[in-house]
């Protein structure tokens, strides 16, 4: 069974856990409270259009499945004031406990730390969890096609538009990216992360890019390490970068994130 799908089964029993402790209602008040969402795919696109640096999503992550614990001085509002200041775009935050030692509390803490939107990384299966995150600030989710049947997608996918927030679509091949045009979204995340063996192949990319239609924001996911990565996938016309550990490795985060942005 690979990872995924071992996520996706413990995800369920978590959300059918806090679905029974905190109604819709509940989270709609808390949602009321919430300063309104701010642009995510708007702030990729406005450093496009300016041409100033790469567009980089900068994620907050502690560990992972893969890797175990990646920073051991982990501080998500510092983190995240480093990433601002070196230029980031948009913040990532892992909000999974059980596989990445995420929490609601470190994209709470990081997003009021400062300005840029944030996406909540985690595994949205229901609904339901489109407005929890939205509850806790999140400007936008993540929607990994590979976890998900299409109906149940653009539920979720639905639900979080209606918020007001925007949507990554997660995908591996061409066949999910199918499925993801599917839906409204034109912001698509291709993972280079095989998430069977945790291989990373940047081919992936490359072959997905060209088939995606006009008008979509497209994001490189995973396994990016050096800037000069970067620089190779903006000559064939990616300009998003969604990039986590190589980030929570350095030292000093700040200036690693301007030397990835350019
Ligand atoms: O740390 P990396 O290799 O730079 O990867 C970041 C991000 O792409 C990765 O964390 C990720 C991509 N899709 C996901 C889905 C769930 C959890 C994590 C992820």
């Amino acid at each position: 069974m690979n990872i995924l799908t071992r996520i996706i089964q413990t995800k369920r029993a978590e959300v059918a856990a806090r679905k029974a402790s905190t109604s819709l209602a509940d989270l709609d008040r808390a949602i009321a409270m919430q300063s309104p969402p701010r642009g995510f795919r708007a702030a990729l696109d406005a450093r496009q259009r300016t041409g100033s640096g790469h567009a980089l999503i900068a994620e907050i992550k502690k560990a992972s499945p893969s890797k175990g614990v990646i920073r051991e001085d982990f501080d998500p509002p510092a983190h995240a004031r480093a990433y601002e200041a070196g230029g980031a775009a948009c913040l990532s935050i892992l909000t999974d406990e059980q596989w990445f030692q995420g929490s609601d509390a470190y994209l709470e803490a990081a997003r009021a730390a400062v300005s840029l939107p944030v996406i909540r990384k985690d595994f949205m299966i229901d609904p339901w969890q489109v407005h929890e995150s939205r509850s806790i600030g999140a400007d936008a989710i993540l929607l990994i096609v590979a976890a998900l049947e299409d109906a149940r997608m653009a539920e979720i996918e639905a639900a979080a538009l209606d918020c007001g927030m925007d949507v990554l679509v997660e995908v591996h091949d061409q066949h999910e990216l199918d499925r993801a045009l599917r839906l409204t979204s034109r912001l698509i995340g291709v993972n280079n992360r095989d998430l069977r063996d945790f291989t990373v192949d940047f081919q992936r990319t490359y072959e997905l890019v060209d088939k995606a239609p006009a008008g979509c924001t497209f994001v490189a996911e995973s396994g990016l390490t050096a800037r000069a990565d970067l620089d190779t996938m903006a000559e064939r016309g990616i300009h998003c970068f969604l990039i986590g550990e190589a980030l929570m490795r350095a030292r000093d985060i700040e200036a690693a994130t301007r030397a990835m942005v350019g």
